[in-house]
C-alpha cells in the first residue's frame, strides 16, 4: 500500500473502503473548537465544557456519496501552539478557528496559519487548512470584520467561513465536509496545489514564528501515531470513538467516556 509519511494513504484501497481523513481543529482557548466539533458530531450545542480536554472523535460520514471514516482531533493548546507535532504530522486537513468577537483569537489563528505554512515548507507537504470565524451569532460584538477574515485566509490560500456553533447544523456540517473535500483532493493528487504562501512574505513588526511562540518544541520530524480506542455508539450521538489524547502540556486525564465534560442540550 502506498503511504504518505508512513500513514496509509487515503483513497488507495478498494472502492468500498471508506476514505480515512484526519481533521485537526486548532485555535485559541474559547474560540469554540469543542462547540463546533460537538455540533458537527451530535447536531447539538454545548454550553459547558472542560477546556483542558483534548480528544479525538471518529465518525462515519458520507461526503459526495463517498463513505469517509473521519477522525476529528479537538485540540486543547493553551494560548499558543504547543507540542504541535501531535497534529502536524497526523492531520490531512486543519480547521483553524477564531471567534469573531475576539481580536486575540483572530491573532492566534494567524499564528496557527503561520505554523502550518512553516510546516508545509519544512516537509514540502501541503496540508489544506480552512479558516473559521466562529460565534457569528455574536456579530453585534464583533472585534473582527468579515473582510479581515477573508484577507487572512487569502494570505494563506485557504478557504474561509463564518459560522456559529449555536446556529444551524447544516452550515457547520458543510464546513466540515468542505475540509474532507480539501483533504481528499490533496490526498488524491499530493502537491498539485500551491503550498502556503505566507512565509514567503515579509512580516514586518513580527519576530520569527519560533521565537514568538516557542515553537522550538514543535519539531516537524516526528510522526505522532494516535491510538484510537473503539467505544460503543451512544444513543443520540454519531460518535463511535473517543480518545483521551491530552496534550502533553495539559494535566493527565483518564480514558474518557463519551463527551465527558460536556453538557449537551
Ligand atoms: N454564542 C456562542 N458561543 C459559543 C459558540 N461556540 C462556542 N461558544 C461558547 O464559547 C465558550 C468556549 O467554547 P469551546 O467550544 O469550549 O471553545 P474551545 O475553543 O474548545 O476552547 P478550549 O476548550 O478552552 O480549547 C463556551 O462557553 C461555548 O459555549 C458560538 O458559536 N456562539
Amino acid at each position: 500500500m502506498s503511504s504518505v509519511f508512513g500513514k496509509p494513504r487515503a483513497g488507495s484501497g478498494p472502492p468500498s473502503t471508506p476514505l480515512e481523513v484526519n481533521l485537526a481543529i486548532l485555535g485559541r482557548r474559547g474560540a469554540g473548537k469543542s462547540a463546533l466539533t460537538v455540533k458537527f458530531l451530535t447536531k447539538r450545542f454545548i454550553s459547558e465544557y472542560d477546556p483542558n480536554l483534548e480528544d479525538t472523535y471518529s465518525s462515519e460520514e458520507t461526503v459526495d456519496h463517498q463513505p469517509v471514516h473521519l477522525r476529528v482531533m479537538d485540540t486543547a493548546d493553551l494560548d499558543t501552539p504547543r507540542n504541535c507535532e501531535r497534529y502536524l504530522n497526523w492531520a490531512h486537513a486543519f480547521l483553524v478557528v477564531y471567534s469573531v468577537d475576539s481580536r486575540q483569537s483572530f491573532d492566534s489563528s494567524s499564528s496557527y496559519l503561520e505554523l502550518l505554512a512553516l510546516h508545509a515548507k519544512e516537509t514540502q507537504r501541503s496540508v489544506p487548512a480552512l479558516l473559521l470565524g466562529n460565534k457569528l451569532d455574536m456579530a453585534q460584538y464583533r472585534q473582527v470584520t468579515k473582510a479581515e477574515g477573508v484577507a487572512l485566509a487569502g494570505r494563506f490560500g485557504c478557504l474561509f467561513f463564518e459560522v456559529s456553533a449555536c446556529l444551524d447544523f447544516e452550515h457547520v456540517q458543510h464546513v466540515f465536509h468542505e475540509a474532507v473535500r480539501e483533504a481528499r483532493r490533496e490526498l488524491k493528487s499530493p502537491l498539485t496545489r500551491p503550498l502556503f504562501i505566507s512565509e514567503e512574505r515579509a512580516l514586518p513588526h513580527q519576530a520569527p514564528l519560533t521565537a514568538r511562540h516557542g515553537l522550538a518544541s514543535c519539531t516537524f520530524n516526528t510522526l505522532s501515531t494516535v491510538s484510537l480506542k473503539e467505544m460503543p455508539t451512544v444513543a443520540q450521538a454519531k460518535l463511535v470513538t473517543v480518545k483521551s489524547s491530552r496534550a502533553q502540556s495539559k494535566r493527565k486525564a483518564p480514558t474518557l467516556t463519551l463527551l465527558k465534560g460536556f453538557k449537551i442540550f
